[in-house]
């Protein structure tokens, strides 16, 4: 197998695993994997497809700055731009995105704040947190419609090889090393955002 129809396998894989979790509701999410360095090429989800669909026009195959390497009909990810800023800012080797009911209510709880931190909770050490009083921030950025204008606020808080970044009504975008790690992340934030829900739902009784 080739190095590109490794990754479009994995990618596949991730894809399959999210909507089995419905996390792709109403054709929303996309998802990128990097098939190689100098030049950047990343695989990215075909825009506006059923996601839970798995099929042969499911990925494209980009540049580092988003645009179609193949020739193709397909249309790159609306929100391509900002995986390009992930590829080219660290060396991570995927990053996915989806909108959940939880990451949206959660962004819009803490959006004035900017951020929101979780302490004190087993999962942060899915992101490397291993010290007792370690503190996970996850910033929230506001949800510009204009992708450029989102991109350049998305990549202020693109730090390393890893990271976690909410859009604030919008859904969240991660990255990692790899497929596992960038999954680990989400699946470590979603739980973590349901969990706070939880906590403020009973706390506001
Ligand atoms: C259909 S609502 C979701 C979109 O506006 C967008 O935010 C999204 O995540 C999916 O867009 P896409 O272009 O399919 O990658
Ligand atoms: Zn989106």
């Amino acid at each position: 197998m080739t190095a590109l129809q490794e990754r479009w396998q994995e990618l596949a894989d991730v894809k399959d695993e999210l909507a089995l979790r419905d996390w792709f509701m109403g054709t929303s999410g996309n998802l990128a994997i990097k098939v190689q360095d100098s030049p950047i090429e990343f695989l990215v989800t075909a825009s506006g497809k059923d996601k839970r669909k798995r099929t042969a026009e499911d990925f494209l195959l980009v540049d580092a700055s988003g645009h179609a390497i193949e020739n193709t009909h397909l249309k790159p990810s609306a929100e391509t731009l900002l995986h390009c800023e992930v590829y080219t800012k660290t060396a991570a080797g995927c990053s996915l995105h989806i909108h959940t009911v939880a990451n949206n209510v959660i962004s819009e709880i803490y959006g004035n704040r900017g951020k929101i931190e979780f302490q004190g909770l087993e999962l942060i050490k899915a992101f490397g947190l291993w010290d007792e009083d370690a503190v996970l921030t996850i910033p929230i950025i506001p949800n510009h419609a204009h992708i450029p204008d989102l991109a350049e606020e998305f990549q202020k808080h693109i730090h390393g090889d890893s990271g976690a970044v909410l859009i604030r009504n919008h859904g969240i975008t991660v990255w990692g090393k790899n497929a596992f790690e960038a999954k680990k992340l989400l699946e470590a934030s979603e739980f973590l955002f349901q969990y706070q829900l939880a906590l403020y739902q009973i706390q506001s009784q």
